[in-house]
């Protein structure tokens, strides 16, 4: 399994490309099982994430064109094979999305259950009771979900009782195909949602409300094709971001509007980071010390909790203390015993970790058992002193394109130990 090395200790300075987000690709993708003419995603990241999707769709009928050197994938055809299978299902919790496409338009569907992951146990209730509540009839058997609507799927008004980006999206795609209309009440809001939606109203679909937490779709006899450029990634931005500050560098991430960052871009300055935007892109800069902030994970516009490890690297070396709330899952905290073992103080206790700054870190061999822990652990080993090696890179892989290259383009010490 591949590792990658990090010597600690160069500054930061350059600009990065920023890729497609992962988050918002594989719902797009998706949306390909809502037209037969063909969906085109540009601006598509070439992440190990996006290769499943793909393969997901491939074997439910579709052709797939993934033109990695031109970022661009085509995706067309019917679905043939209504069902997600447990092999493809299991790398990737987001297969999940194909169950509202696949229903709202072929009124059938078969999708293995996607079990926990190591961050929480991630149910998909939300999902299910919301495709009933538009008429679908919904068993369990096997392992799978087997949901069905003859007579299609129905508008229906919808309540989520918690803020569910996955859920939201399924049932958006679901309602674009529904007779009558959908309303979707305390709906998910993140970029990726509304990137989601604008390519579905590109496809003939009435939505309205897209930014904010109340969606009202009407549903529409069928969709046609487009061509769709991928936003930005936020969260690969925040990570780079927290990397050239934890370095006191400065770095231009190129594409980026800062609105994409949340609350984020308000934390990252409190800490003492600078954010300038400029015609090209956001530039990150750090030229005092950190301070420590406090950070609660929340729904967009909220922190995100997908920056919440990278913020705790760069936390560890702020000068004071900062307390760290995970709100959104009950066991994203297992980057703390790793940047631990590198010199960091964390106390995690429930769902809050407090960060005492410490004035320097050491590099160690480290692991982690999700993308973002993986992550935070590269973001550490740039500000320790000596090598740290990331172990299980193919977490990293998921979500990120290419880190290395891009981290080594700026300046790091880093390499793939390639096995
Ligand atoms: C592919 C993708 O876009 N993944 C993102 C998506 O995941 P995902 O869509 O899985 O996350 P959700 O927003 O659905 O989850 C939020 C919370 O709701 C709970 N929940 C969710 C659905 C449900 O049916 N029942 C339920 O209880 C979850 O366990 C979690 O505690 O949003 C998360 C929260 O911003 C991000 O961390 C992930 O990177
Ligand atoms: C948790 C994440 O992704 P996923 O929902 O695909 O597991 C993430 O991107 O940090």
């Amino acid at each position: 399994m591949d590792r990658i090395r990090i010597r600690g200790g160069r500054t930061l300075k350059g600009s990065i490309a920023i890729g497609g987000a992962k988050n918002a690709a594989l719902p797009l993708m998706a949306t390909a099982l809502l037209t037969g003419e063909g969906v085109t995603l540009t601006n598509a990241p070439a992440l190990s994430d996006v290769v499943t999707m793909a393969a997901l769709l491939a074997q439910h009928g579709l052709r797939v064109e993934h033109d990695r050197a031109g970022r661009h994938i085509r995706l067309e055809g019917e679905a043939t094979n209504l069902e997600a299978p447990y092999d493809l299902v299991r790398k990737m919790r987001a297969s999940i999305l194909v169950l509202g496409p696949l229903l709202a338009r072929y009124r059938e569907a078969r999708v293995s259950l996607p079990g926990g992951c190591a961050i929480g146990t991630r149910p998909v209730d939300l999902h299910l009771k919301g495709l009933e509540a538009m008429g679908a009839r919904i068993d369990l058997e096997g392992g799978y979900v087997h949901a069905s609507a003859p007579e299609g799927l129905k508008g229906a008004r919808i309540l989520f009782p918690q803020v569910s980006v996955g859920a939201t999206e399924n049932l958006l795609m679901a309602a674009t195909l529904a007779r009558g209309t959908t309303t979707l009440v305390n709906a998910a809001r993140e970029p990726e949602i509304c990137d989601l939606a604008t390519c579905l109203v590109a496809m003939g679909a009435n939505i309205e409300g897209i930014g904010s937490d109340r969606l009202v779709i009407e549903g529409v006899e069928s969709l046609h094709g487009t061509t769709h450029p991928i936003l930005p990634d936020r969260i690969e931005a925040g990570t780079f971001a927290c990397a050239a500050a934890i370095t006191g560098g400065e770095v231009l991430l190129k594409g980026v509007r800062q609105e994409i960052f949340g609350a984020c871009a308000a934390n990252l300055r409190e800490a003492g980071v600078e954010l300038t935007q400029e015609d090209a892109g956001l530039r990150v800069a750090r030229v005092d010390g950190l301070r420590g902030v406090d950070a609660i994970t929340e729904p967009f516009p909220g922190f995100a909790t997908d920056m919440q490890a990278q913020f705790m690297a760069l936390m560890a070396v702020a000068e004071g203390a900062s307390m760290i709330t995970e709100t959104i899952f009950e066991n994203r905290f297992m980057h703390v015993p790793e940047l631990t073992r590198m010199g960091a103080r964390i106390n995690a206790h429930g769902s809050s970790a407090i960060v005492r700054g410490v004035s320097r870190l050491t590099g160690a061999p480290v692991m982690a058992t999700d993308l973002r822990a993986s992550v935070s652990l590269i973001i550490a080993g740039l500000a320790a002193q000596g090598d740290t090696v990331v172990n299980r890179v193919y977490h990293l892989d998921r979500g990120y394109e290419q880190v290395e290259q891009k981290l080594a383009g700026v300046g790091a010490d880093i390499e793939r130990l390639r096995e």
